[in-house]
């Protein structure tokens, strides 16, 4: 007989315990028999309950603290933590303690705790909402506060922390009019270009999916390839390409694309990306170190410490430690190196990352700066760009706190250059 599927408390609590105890993402997770065999709304749940959580452990931690006397088991943590982000939001107590209880009951290891479980809970029930009305916004762990304090100060991580605690909204970059995608699906133009959705259900149900006429893309991620400006009919690379979302930017302004990238899997996501939405490039499996071919344009999203995405991924803060941070420094400048031989004469880079350490953003360029004695910054021009957006080399610098009364953006860094002389 089929075990039963597994309910979304308990494959939230799952997620917990591999981000949190072996330092997993959860988009490597939610895969495999036991994800598969859910019903895709309990999927959807597990996985919203898993990232809120994640954005309020501080709070939660501080809210149980009184009530654990021992520290127990991650396990049991972690299901304390979910049934205790229920009842400060709104869950029915019955429900949501009840399932806890169940959930510390399936393993033999965690039965025993039962009792705990459901004294500790009863307890958050009644005084848990009045605490998390007034606790403090959940702080950045020590790895990542740290920098981010020195490079933008307080008050700018508060305002950060606040915007990754509010989360995000769906973003959507249109093939067409943007528009006409705004209308279709009851969205924001926003400024850019990009048509925003705050509270958008189900991603594949909107209007417009199955044509191919949109794909999601953070308002700050659609930026870079504007930054190209007119490509249509040039040979362009896009050097670190999967998932693609750049790539389809590029196909739908009439660019002649290579999406190159190093992970074959990866590069399926681009494969489907292009056919859903009826675009094309050429997709190419390969090392940017060592690609070889020329170009007028290239694009350069580097891989990076990804701190600039923490809104959508809750999980990252708390999976990562900023141990090699230092490499992925090393591999952005080869890549930089590397591609600004490939550009034909007069050819356009735009090197950018989703990241919110300048070593992975200002830093890079003013060191490219210094390495290439032709290379120049080209101030990009464009109304939509706003003067605080304006970085002393010439690049734009994004943050999630940014663009707040509309929902803000992800942070995200970006330079347009030039190899002249
Ligand atoms: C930031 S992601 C790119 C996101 C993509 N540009 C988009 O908008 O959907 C970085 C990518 O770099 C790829 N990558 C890492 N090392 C690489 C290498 N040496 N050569 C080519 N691609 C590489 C990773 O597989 C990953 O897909």
């Amino acid at each position: 007989m089929n075990a039963k599927p597994l309910s979304a408390r308990h494959a939230a609590v799952d997620l917990l315990d591999q981000v949190l105890g072996q330092g997993r993402l959860m988009s490597e997770l939610m895969h495999g028999a036991a994800w598969a065999a859910m019903v895709p709304g309990e999927r959807a749940a597990a996985q919203r309950l898993a990232g809120d959580v994640l954005r309020a452990l501080e709070r939660l931690d501080r809210i149980l603290k009184p009530y654990l006397k021992k520290d127990p088991p991650l396990r049991v943590r972690n299901v304390l933590r979910l049934a205790a982000y229920e009842l400060c939001t709104g869950g029915a107590a019955h429900g949501v303690v009840n399932e806890a209880v169940t959930i510390v009951g399936r393993s033999g290891r965690t039965a025993g705790m039962k009792g705990l479980v459901n004294a500790v809970l009863r307890k958050v029930a009644a005084s848990g909402p009045g605490q998390w009305a007034i606790l403090r916004v959940p702080r950045l762990p020590d790895w990542l506060r740290g920098p981010l304090v020195e490079a933008w100060g307080r008050e700018a991580v508060a305002a950060m922390e606040a915007a990754h605690f509010a989360g995000a909204p769906l973003d959507l970059s249109a093939k067409g009019d943007p528009a006409v995608v705004a209308s279709a699906v009851g969205g924001d133009l926003l400024p850019t270009g990009s048509v925003r959705l705050h509270d958008p259900g189900q991603v594949t149900a909107l209007p417009g999916y199955d044509a191919g006429d949109w794909w999601v893309q953070d308002a700050a991620a659609a930026l870079p390839v504007r930054l190209l400006g007119d490509v249509s009919g040039q040979r362009v690379l896009d050097m670190c390409a999967a998932p693609g979302g750049k790539t389809l930017q590029l196909a739908a302004a009439g660019a002649r694309v290579t999406a190159l990238d190093l992970s074959e899997p990866r590069l399926e996501r681009v494969a489907e990306n292009l056919a859903r939405t009826g675009l094309t490039a050429e997709i190419v499996a390969g090392d940017a170190l060592t690609h070889a071919s020329e170009y007028d344009a290239i694009l350069l999203d580097a891989p990076c410490s990804a701190t600039g995405t923490i809104r959508r991924h809750p999980d990252l803060p708390h999976a990562r430690t900023g141990d090699g941070i230092a490499e992925l420094i090393d591999l952005q400048a080869a890549m930089l190196d590397h591609a600004l031989g490939l550009l034909s004469p007069g050819g356009r880079l735009v090197f950018c990352t989703c990241s919110l350490l300048p070593d992975e953003g200002e830093a890079q360029v003013d060191a490219a700066l210094a390495r290439h004695p032709g290379l120049r910054v080209l101030p990009p021009a464009a109304d939509w760009i706003e003067p605080g957006w304006r970085s002393s080399e010439g690049g734009l610098r994004l943050r999630p706190d940014f663009w707040s009364a509309r929902g803000g953006m992800d942070g995200f860094y970006m330079a347009l250059l030039q190899s002249v002389g």
